[in-house]
């Protein structure tokens, strides 16, 4: 399958801190790829190296086989950054149109906005759109020039669910139309509605490249809750938390768990055992040290 953009080995670095440490991925034409990780993780970094914004210390990026530089293979691609600025004194039509002006081929300024749920907005000025709306606008400009790839940094970020989900409809309809996108978010549901592919990052390194179906596999915990008035120190528990009477833990053996727990004569009742879900699993690619049960 084309590969659209690459990264090989890739290191960034501001000053002393290194924000990419040898990253190498690619992504190919229809994919749908989800971009996880804590903050700091290096995400931003990642998609302003592929969109040309910034360059890498060491390693290669390429967008469309050329340079992320190189503006006829930007002219491939779509962006919307974490935080944009819009005219305010400007209409919604007319930014659109403003915007679209600079592609070769561009969708319909009523085309686009309908499928971002904009439609009744195309006269509004920007300066009487609220928070949310403006997010979308900006989210739908990223389409406006019939891209090839689209980079979505936090697409949904302080969206209600109605407008979270107007934009879930605009990116899928995007993607069964053969279109590729890039997001970051830190809605794990968000990545589990829209993404087929996970690329979890944290400090700046890929931690795992995969299926979500395989990204929950591959780390292979599952979550334990149960009643108990305490617990001794068990092996292998990632977290643990009491949440409203019960003990929940992440564990990467639970039928060890279970064995130890029994073997300390500990009473229990009530004990489900169910795998992770994503969330789960991402924090415990990404976690710190395993817990200590005895001070739950
Ligand atoms: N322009 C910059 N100057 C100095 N340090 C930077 C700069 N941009 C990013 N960093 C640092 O690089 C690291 C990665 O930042 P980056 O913004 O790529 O992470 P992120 O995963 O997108 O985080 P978030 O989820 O918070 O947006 C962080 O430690 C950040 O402080």
């Amino acid at each position: 399958m084309t590969v659209l953009a690459r990264a090989i080995d890739v290191t960034r670095r501001y000053g002393g801190v290194r924000a990419l440490d040898g990253v190498s991925l690619d992504i190919r034409a229809g994919e749908l790829v989800g971009l996880l990780g804590p903050n700091g993780a290096g995400k931003s970094t990642l998609i302003n190296l592929l969109v040309g914004l910034r360059r890498p210390t060491s390693g290669t990026v390429e967008l469309f086989g050329g340079s992320p530089l190189d503006p006829v293979m930007r002219r491939g691609i779509g962006v919307t950054p974490q935080e944009t600025g819009l005219p305010e004194s400007l209409r919604v039509g007319e930014i659109v149109d403003f915007v679209s002006a600079h592609y070769p081929e561009r969708l319909g300024t009523g085309e686009l906005l309908a499928r971002f749920g904009l439609g009744e907005l195309v006269r509004r000025q920007v300066g009487g759109l609220s928070g949310g709306q403006r997010r979308r606008l900006a989210v739908a400009l990223a389409f406006a020039g019939r891209p090839k790839l689209v980079f979505l940094d936090e697409p949904t970020t302080g969206l209600d669910v109605e407008a979270r989900r107007a934009l879930w409809d605009g990116i899928k309809a995007f993607h069964e139309d053969g279109g590729t996108v890039l997001l970051t978010s830190h809605y794990l549901e968000e990545v589990e509605a829209l993404a087929e592919r996970v690329l979890v990052v944290g400090q700046g390194r890929v931690l795992a490249d995969d299926t979500m179906r395989a990204v929950r596999g591959l780390v292979g915990t599952r979550r334990v809750s149960l009643v108990a008035d305490r617990l001794p120190d068990l092996p292998g528990v990632l977290s643990a938390e009491r949440v409203d009477g019960r003990i929940d833990l992440v564990v990467t053996d639970p039928d060890r768990l279970v064995v130890e727990l029994v073997r300390a004569g500990v009473p229990f009742s009530g004990l489900e055992i169910r795998p992770a879900t994503l969330e789960e699993a991402f924090l415990a690619l990404t976690t710190n040290p395993p817990k200590e049960t005895a001070h739950v």
